[in-house]
C-alpha cells in the first residue's frame, strides 16, 4: 500500500494550476447517459473517482473518448443498465446513475452505498423523488430496482438538503413528461454546474442556485460540449497549507466567488487574499489566529473543509469551535491529528481545538478523502517526518497532490 513521506517545515510558495472539480465531474459525466449524441467534457480531473465513473459508464455501453482534459462521451445504446457493489462501495457519487439511467432507459439496477466512514449517508431522498415522479422502486439483496415507462413531473420537497439528491432529481426531470418542482434543493455550485451543462443539452431549468429548481421535461436532449468547474474544495485546501505553513501562494484556473466562506475564515485567520476572474493569491503576513466555525450547506462553510481548518487552528493562538452539522462521523482525523502533539477534545458534533506551538511528524493513517488531506497538511507543518499510510484515500479526491505541493517547495515524496 503506498503512503506519503513529508519532512516539514517550509512554508510553501510559489504558483500551481487548480484542477476540475471532482463533485462537478462526476455528475456531469452522468449526464452523458441522458443522451444518445456525444457529450464533450473539458477540464476533467485525472483522479481515482473519474477513472471508477469512467469505467461504470463504459459498462453500461456508454464510449468513452478520453483526450488530454478533454473526455467524449457518447451513450448511443445502454446495454446493462447495473451498477453493481463493486463499483458502488469505492465509489459513493456512482448513485448519480440512478436518475440519467431511469430517465433514459426505463429501468436501472443501482447497488445501496454502504455508509461510509464519514457517516451513514442514506439514499432515502433519491428514492422518495424518483417514486414522487411514478417511478415504481425495490430494494432487494443490497440493490435499488427502478422502473419506469416514462417519468412524469411533480412537486418534491426534500427533507434535508443533499447535492447529489438535487442532482440525482434534476437529471431525472430533464426527460420526464411535464414539470418537476424540487423544493429545499441544494445550492452548491457543482449543481449549477450540472445544471449548466444539462442546459447546454438542451434542458429547460430555472432557479437553480435558489432553494427551489424547476425542470420542464423535454422529450429529447442533445449533445454539447462542455467544461467543468475549477475545484473550489482542492484550492480551498492549497490556500489552507499555504497559510498554515505561513506562506505564499498564487493559484490559477480557479474561482474565488465559490469559495466567500472559505476566503472570509482565512483572512479571519490572519491571511491577505486577492483574486481576479481566474485567480487567488494568499500572504500571511501575521501570525495565525484560531477561527470558530460552523459547517452547513452552501453557501455557509463546507464540510469538506473542515478538517483542513482544524490543522489550521492546531497551529494558531488561540482556542477554536468546529461544529460539524452535515456528518455524523467526520472528526476521524483528530485521533490522528492528536497523535502528532494537536490539542483537541471533541464533545458530540463539535471540536473544542487549542492551539499549539507546533506539531509533530509522526505515522498516521488516511482515514477519508478530506481526513487524509488534513493529515497532508500537518505533515507539512510538522517538526521532522509524517508518514501518512492508506492514501489511495487521497487519490480519490486530489489530482497529483504530491507534485503540486513539490512546485510550492513541500518536501513530500510517495513511497510503496
Ligand atoms: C460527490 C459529491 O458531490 N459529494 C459531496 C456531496 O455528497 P452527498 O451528495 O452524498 O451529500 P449530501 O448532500 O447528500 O448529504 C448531506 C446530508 O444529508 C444526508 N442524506 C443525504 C441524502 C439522502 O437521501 N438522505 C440523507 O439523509 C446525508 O447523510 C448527510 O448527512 O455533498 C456533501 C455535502 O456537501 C459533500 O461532503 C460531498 O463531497
Ligand atoms: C465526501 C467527499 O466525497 P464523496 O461524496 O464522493 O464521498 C468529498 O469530496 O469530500
Amino acid at each position: 500500500m503506498q503512503k506519503l513521506i513529508i519532512q516539514g517545515g517550509v512554508p510553501l510558495s510559489g504558483e500551481i494550476r487548480i484542477s476540475g472539480a471532482k463533485n462537478a465531474a462526476l455528475p456531469i459525466l452522468c449526464a452523458s447517459l441522458l443522451t444518445g449524441e456525444t457529450l464533450t467534457i473539458e477540464n476533467v480531473p485525472y483522479l481515482n473517482d473519474i477513472t471508477t465513473m469512467l469505467s461504470l459508464l463504459g459498462q453500461m455501453g456508454v464510449s468513452v473518448a478520453p483526450n488530454g482534459k478533454e473526455t467524449g462521451m457518447t451513450a448511443a445504446h445502454l446495454s446493462h443498465l447495473v451498477a453493481p457493489y463493486e463499483m458502488v462501495k469505492t465509489m459513493r457519487a456512482a448513485i448519480l446513475v440512478l436518475g440519467p439511467m431511469l430517465a433514459r432507459a426505463g429501468a436501472a439496477r443501482v447497488s445501496l452505498p454502504g455508509g461510509c466512514a464519514i457517516g451513514l449517508r442514506p439514499v432515502d431522498q433519491h428514492i422518495k423523488g424518483l417514486q414522487a415522479m411514478g417511478a415504481e422502486i425495490d430494494i432487494e439483496h443490497g440493490y435499488i430496482h427502478a422502473k419506469a415507462k416514462r417519468l412524469t413531473g411533480a412537486r418534491i420537497v426534500m427533507d434535508i438538503v443533499t447535492v447529489t439528491g438535487t442532482e440525482n432529481l434534476m437529471m431525472a426531470a430533464t426527460l420526464a413528461d411535464g414539470t418537476t418542482v424540487l423544493e429545499n434543493a441544494a445550492r452548491e455550485p457543482e449543481v449549477l454546474d450540472l445544471a449548466n451543462c444539462l442546459i447546454a443539452m438542451g434542458a429547460k431549468i430555472h432557479g437553480v442556485g435558489s432553494d427551489v429548481i424547476t425542470i420542464e421535461g423535454v422529450e429529447k436532449l442533445h449533445g454539447a460540449t462542455y467544461r467543468v468547474m475549477a475545484d473550489r474544495i482542492e484550492t480551498g485546501t492549497f490556500l489552507v497549507a499555504a497559510a498554515a505553513s505561513g506562506g505564499e501562494i498564487h493559484l490559477t484556473e480557479t474561482r474565488s466567488d465559490t469559495l466567500d466562506a472559505v476566503l472570509d475564515k482565512l483572512m479571519e485567520a490572519g491571511a491577505a487574499i486577492e483574486s481576479g476572474e481566474d485567480w487567488i493569491h494568499l500572504k500571511m503576513n501575521n501570525p495565525l489566529k484560531s477561527v470558530n466555525l460552523r459547517t452547513a450547506p452552501y453557501p455557509a462553510f463546507p464540510t469538506d473543509m473542515q478538517a483542513q481548518f482544524m490543522v489550521l487552528n492546531c497551529v494558531a493562538a488561540g482556542t477554536a469551535m468546529i461544529t460539524e452539522t452535515i456528518f455524523e462521523n467526520r472528526f476521524m482525523h483528530v485521533q490522528e491529528l492528536r497523535r502528532m502533539n494537536a490539542d483537541i477534545k471533541v464533545e458530540g458534533n463539535t471540536a473544542v481545538v487549542c492551539g499549539v506551538a507546533g506539531l509533530d511528524g509522526a505515522n498516521v493513517m488516511a482515514t477519508d478523502l478530506r481526513a487524509s488531506a488534513s493529515l497532508v497538511l500537518a505533515g507539512l507543518i510538522a517538526k521532522g517526518e509524517t508518514v501518512i499510510d492508506r492514501i489511495y484515500h487521497l487519490d480519490r479526491g486530489y489530482e497529483r497532490i504530491e507534485d503540486k505541493l513539490s512546485l510550492l517547495g513541500a518536501r513530500i515524496r510517495r513511497a510503496d
